[in-house]
């Protein structure tokens, strides 16, 4: 049969096959072919797929039937997958427990079910999981050409940001300096030393440190990664009493690395509070840097507050250009998760 499939390189196949299966765009009648390096996924409606894919007419091969969760539930339910685990977000235990076991007896490479039991909190911004199905919270994730291992009730981890991940990651070349403030296991971190840049990726979470560590060898870069478990407002000793306060002058920063004026690159992804850090990412940042600064705000004004933050920390020891206002998706109901690109460039008054 002749359909319109989303042809893309095939190391950005899973991201690319995660988000039209968020979307709901999947033609799961047709197999996904990979040929000539590219993976083509059958789509069932063309005008549906976002601008920035390419969609093809092409032949594709009937798929033998599959049972899929739905078929044995007789409703759709919704879920994220994760590497080998299925995540649900059910309050009705009896609900959760109907979809894990559908789950486990359809024909999806699953190993484990998971439903998450709290809201990520507090500063590592985990979050508590039922374990329904399988061993343990641990997984392995792949995305755009690397491998993550993560242990989901020890780290911060969403899936659903791989495609914003992989548009910063596109900006990065082989000879800049990059600081990860808020690493995590390192979404950002080692997909850019990938690209040859020279990271740091710092994290308050020593499980997410260590796991960053591990990922860094995993795929081959641990040469350009170093990931330092820390209050981030620790990297730039000589401007903690001034900048922060109490909150890290009580935190040893003795014999501590300094990074002031190193990056030519900055990620801060920590939405609801990277306003605090900004006198930090200033520190941190070199003559001319570019800042990825996450945000979290009303839909009315989504990204004001994050540029009139920025500017009120870094003017006028930089001149400040905002290169992209970026949704990332939407958050909760008339709230947005944006990002803001902002390249400083020190005044030269
Ligand atoms: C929203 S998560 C983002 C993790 C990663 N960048 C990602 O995209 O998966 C924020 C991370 O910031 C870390 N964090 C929170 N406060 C911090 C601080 N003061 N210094 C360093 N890391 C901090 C948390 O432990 C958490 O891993």
């Amino acid at each position: 049969m002749n359909v319109p499939c989303v042809r893309v390189p095939r190391e950005e196949g899973e991201a690319t096959r995660s988000d039209l299966a968020d979307a709901d765009l999947i033609d799961d009648d047709y197999e996904i072919a990979v040929e000539d390096g590219n993976l083509y996924i059958p789509v069932t409606d063309a005008e549906a797929v976002p601008d920035d894919l390419e969609v093809v007419r092409r032949t594709a091969d009937e798929r033998e039937t599959q049972t899929r969760p739905a078929d044995l539930l007789g409703f759709d339910p919704s879920y994220e997958r994760l590497g080998k685990a299925v995540l649900l977000d059910e309050d009705d235990p009896d609900r959760a427990r109907e979809i894990a076991d559908a789950v486990l007896g359809s024909d999806l490479p699953v190993e484990t079910v998971l439903n998450k039991a709290s809201k990520v909190k507090g500063e590592t911004r985990v979050r508590d999981w039922e374990l329904l199905a399988g061993e343990d919270t641990e997984v392995i994730h792949r995305e755009y050409g690397c491998e993550f291992a993560l242990d989901l009730a020890e780290v911060y981890f969403s899936p659903r940001l791989a495609t914003e991940r992989h548009r910063v990651a596109e900006q990065v070349a082989a000879d800049e300096r990059a600081f990860d403030m808020f690493a995590g296991v390192g979404p950002f971190v080692v997909p850019f030393a990938k690209r040859g840049a020279e990271c740091v990726g710092v994290d308050i979470n020593p499980d997410a440190i260590a796991y960053l560590r591990e990922n860094a060898c995993r795929n081959g870069v641990e040469d350009r990664v170093t990931a330092i478990c820390t209050d981030v407002r620790t990297v730039v000793p000589s401007r903690v009493d001034a900048s922060e306060g109490e909150a890290v002058t009580e935190r040893d920063t003795k014999g501590a690395p300094d990074y002031e004026n190193w990056a030519d690159r900055i990620v801060m992804n920590l939405p609801h509070s990277a306003d605090e850090f900004l006198e930090t990412a200033v520190a941190i940042a070199g003559d001319d840097c570019v800042l990825h600064y996450y945000d979290i705000q009303h839909e009315d004004d989504p990204f004001g507050p994050g540029e009139r933050a920025i500017r009120d920390a870094a003017e006028p020891e930089y001149d400040v250009s905002v290169e992209t206002r970026h949704t990332v998706r939407s958050y909760a109901p008339h709230e947005l998760n944006v990002c803001l690109d902002v390249r400083l460039e020190r005044s030269s008054a």
